[in-house]
């Protein structure tokens, strides 16, 4: 069993998750079938660190959350938050007569935001469901009027306490539900896409709110998202997961050698002349004088530069950093067996190794 660093706060050794599922095929025929949601997952998450958690639909981020917050019970491997194992049901889990104690240091120790659906309740305005959390959770009261205080500033929830769950805008709610799940302090914020459906504004007041969480009291947080602005807005790390299996950890920025992207060169010369021929670029536009040129984009651009200078009338030239989206949409799509829009158009670095 692999060591387990004192400061990792989530660990994840070979975790897996199958659901078994049945279909009707007939009128009376039912097909059972076994989904592997989650598939050997192993990593580690130290405390204090903000990471991304990313993947194409049904890739199984959700369900590793729902076994992180005991929601769900792996089918194998071992899990553990804040040293607790959080799966009541497991072998090696909480025992009968532990479950409950368990579950409450567990639940002490955590914060959970779903941005599909709300944990507040529907019929009471903020104010009545902060009190709920404040009494459930046992927080102290002056904790949890400082933690209050906090969030009802930072995420300009001031107008908002008196009204009604169901009357709040998505953003809103969204805000809402963030501050419920903090005001017991916990050490790990798990958010599962905090920002969907969230007009710009509303995004960069979460993010804002987030970043400064995470620098000023060091909690640690697991972010899925589909919007790739919140992990480079917040997160040093990113896990790419599809098919259930751990498909990349590390940089957002390493990304670009895994995912095989090009920069691309843009050259203007003095007139119109015959593709350009470089070692190690290839052209793949023409427009009049204006060439484009893909190349690597672990690689430098400046002997690229020196040499088309050397060799042809140049007027101008930019260098366009590749689009991590696509390059991410590229990534998913090798998994699948799908092309991307930008297959054909050629892709050429080695992978650096970075691949899960
Ligand atoms: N309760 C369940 N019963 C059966 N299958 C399930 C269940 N929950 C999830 N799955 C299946 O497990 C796989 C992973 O689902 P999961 O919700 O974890 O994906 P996800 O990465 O969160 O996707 P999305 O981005 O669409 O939210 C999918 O194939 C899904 O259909």
């Amino acid at each position: 069993m692999a060591v387990v660093a004192s400061d990792d706060v989530i660990v994840l050794d070979e975790v897996s998750k199958v659901f078994d599922v049945r279909r009707k095929t007939g009128l009376l025929r039912r097909e059972r079938r076994q989904v592997r949601a989650v598939d050997g997952i192993s990593f580690r998450v130290a405390r204090g660190e903000m990471v991304g958690y990313i993947g194409p639909n049904g890739a199984g981020k959700s369900t590793t959350i729902k076994m992180l917050t005991g929601i769900l019970t792996p089918s194998g491997g071992r899990l553990r938050v804040a040293g607790i194992d959080p799966s009541p049901g497991s072998r090696g889990g909480w025992g009968a007569g532990a479950g409950s104690r368990e579950r409450t240091r567990l639940a002490r120790r955590i914060g959970v935001v779903f941005g599909q659906r709300t944990t507040l309740w529907w019929d009471l305005p903020l104010r009545d469901s902060y009190r709920l959390v404040h009494r459930m959770y046992r927080v102290p009261d002056d904790r949890y009027r400082a933690n209050l205080e906090r969030c009802v500033e930072q995420l300009d929830l001031g107008e908002l306490m008196d009204v009604p769950v169901r009357q709040l805008s998505l953003g809103q709610r969204m805000r809402g539900d963030i501050a419920a799940a903090l005001l017991h302090d916990p050490d790990v914020l798990y958010l599962d896409e905090p920002t969907i459906g969230l007009d710009v504004v509303s995004k960069a007041k979460v993010r804002a709110f987030l970043r400064d969480l995470n620098a000023e009291r060091g909690t640690t947080v697991l972010l899925t998202t589909h919007d790739l602005t919140d992990i480079e807005q917040l997160c040093s790390r990113v896990m790419v997961i599809d098919h259930g299996r751990l498909m990349y950890d590390g940089a957002l920025a390493g990304l670009h050698e895994v995912g095989e992207s090009e920069r691309t060169l843009v050259v203007d010369l003095e007139r119109e002349l015959p593709p350009i021929e470089e070692e190690g670029a290839r052209v793949v536009r023409v427009e009049g004088p204006r060439q484009w040129l893909a190349f690597p984009a672990a690689r430098s651009a400046a002997p690229l530069v020196a040499r088309i200078a050397d060799r042809y009338p140049l007027v101008d030239l930019s260098v366009r950093e590749p689009d991590i989206e696509a390059v991410i949409a590229k990534m998913y799509a090798e998994r699948s067996g799908r092309p991307t829009e930008e297959e054909g158009e050629g892709a050429g670095v080695e992978p650096d190794g970075q691949r899960v």
